[in-house]
């Protein structure tokens, strides 16, 4: 999946979401630890947008335990042709999970697939240093290097949005936004200061995270402000 410019990604549990996310977005972030039988969806799947994978692990917020087999399943998922990228947590990758993530980001490599690195903060959101030093170590591991904090004011949004433009001013490739409702609208700012990728549901109802907006309405504030 190509990140020289901003991606916007339906996310979800079922690929079944393609063809009424076709219209907004660019891509498809499956999130497996939510879906039910993501191989066998990814075997099926005759889509025309891209997808990313995320297994994403419960002590990093998803639903995922973490074990060789979470892994296992990443590995089976970049194989398959519409795979094109993958996103693994700087904690695993870093050492710092039960299980090391390398051989996945390698796998990937294999199959051509780019390795998106995150990190989330579901309680704050750091000092504009501190998030550049963290980015900086997720870009180390992977093509992006994905944030992802909770704001609590717009201070917080501030030192996030800094810390994208300063990345991005240094050639760097990061995703950041910021979760919750004081947040929300860093989802479509942030891609003004450098992100590369934007997640939203087609369904509100049926969010990733706190304070996403839906497909189709950031899409369209991204593109509005991107004209002016
Ligand atoms: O890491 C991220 C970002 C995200 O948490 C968000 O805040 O939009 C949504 C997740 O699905 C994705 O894997």
């Amino acid at each position: 999946m190509d990140f020289s410019s901003f991606r916007l990604l339906a996310a979800g549990a079922d690929l079944a979401m393609e063809p009424h996310a076709r219209a907004d977005a660019d891509g498809i972030e499956l999130r497996m630890d939510f879906a039910a039988d993501p191989l066998d969806q990814l075997a099926g799947y005759d889509g025309d947008l891209p997808v990313l994978v995320t297994n994403r692990v419960g002590w990093e917020g998803g639903e995922a335990d973490d074990t060789a087999e979470r892994l296992d399943l990443l590995e089976r998922a970049v194989e398959f042709d519409a795979v094109t990228a993958v996103d693994l947590e700087l904690a695993a990758l870093s050492g710092e999970g039960d299980h090391d993530a390398d051989r996945v980001a390698d796998h990937a490599r294999d199959h051509g697939a780019s390795v998106v690195v995150s990190t989330h903060d579901f309680e704050a959101t750091p000092d504009r240093d501190a998030i550049v030093d963290r980015l900086e170590r997720a870009c180390d591991y992977g093509d992006v290097g994905k944030m992802a904090s909770t704001a609590h004011s717009p201070d917080d949004v501030l030192a996030m949005l800094g810390a994208t433009r300063e990345l991005t001013a240094g050639g760097e490739t990061v995703a950041t936004m910021c979760m919750g409702e004081a947040g929300r609208h860093s989802r479509a700012v942030a891609p003004l200061y450098g992100s590369r990728i934007g997640y939203a549901p087609v369904d509100p109802a049926a969010a990733t995270a706190p304070g996403q907006y839906d497909l189709a309405t950031l899409r369209s504030l991204v593109d509005q402000l991107e004209s002016e």
